[in-house]
């Protein structure tokens, strides 16, 4: 794991931007594509600011969601609305290369339909990420894993529904461990005195929470600033 501490969040969207372009052209040279998971929080205002600096080929770009809610497209609540109406303009990417969620059903089956999604971009039964950018809740969530949840222990869903999120909206859609520790990259991008206690209970205190559990088989790195590292 590599811990980067920077100043502030125009540092943390700038470091970003490098190692995003990094990672992009690294899998495009090595393997003619780039296979990316983006989050919702705070991670998605870092993203929409840091990725339209970064130079690469865009044509090459899949996208898909580390977790999304189970809300209509055009609520400001659905992630993948946000990036449609804030990332795409600022790039070259479409919206035919984002892996979005199935509109109108029950969550349990837009994980079904979002896990057949995957299957068929990644042209495999294992969906290896190249980089999964990541956000940290202020009670060590990532994704849509909450401290104490049981899909903490899933192993055969890659792609979970959960109906009880703690934090709003409660009906969501998650990967799970078996997929995100998979990945070749994760990144968190944490900003805020708001994240101070828990980035230590994590990165110092080692505590067992969602986002310690985040070990993948590639590289890790946490991107957090000066107020978030308060007491690392
Ligand atoms: O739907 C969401 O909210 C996200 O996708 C979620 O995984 C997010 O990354 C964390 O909740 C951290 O969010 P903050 O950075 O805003 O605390």
């Amino acid at each position: 794991m590599t811990i980067i501490k920077v100043a502030d969040e125009s540092e943390v969207i700038s470091k970003l931007s490098t190692y995003v372009e990094k990672i992009s052209n690294d899998a495009i040279y090595n393997r003619g594509k780039f296979y990316i998971g983006l989050s919702g929080g705070s991670v998605l205002k870092f993203l929409c600011e840091s990725l339209p600096k970064i130079n690469t080929d865009w044509s090459k770009w899949t996208l898909a969601f580390c977790d999304e809610r189970v809300v209509p497209e055009d609520s400001e609540d659905s992630t993948f609305g946000v990036y449609k109406k804030q990332l795409i303009p600022k790039t070259e990417l479409t919206e035919k290369q984002f892996i979005v969620l199935k509109q109108g059903v029950s969550a349990e089956a837009a994980a079904k339909d979002y896990t057949e999604k995957l299957k068929l971009a990644f042209n495999s039964e294992e969906f290896k990420f190249d980089l999964l950018l990541l956000g940290m809740g202020p009670d060590g969530h990532t994704c849509s894993l909450f401290p104490g949840h049981p899909l903490l222990s899933e192993t055969i869903l890659k792609v979970a529904a959960i109906t009880d999120s703690p934090k709003p909206p409660p009906e969501r859609i998650t990967l799970t461990y078996p997929v995100i520790n998979a990945a070749r990259n994760c990144i968190f991008a944490i900003s805020g005195a708001g994240k101070a206690d828990m980035v230590k209970r994590i990165l110092k205190d080692k505590e067992d929470l969602p986002s310690a559990r985040v070990k993948p088989e590639g590289s890790l790195y946490w991107i957090v600033d000066s107020d978030a590292a308060a007491h690392i």
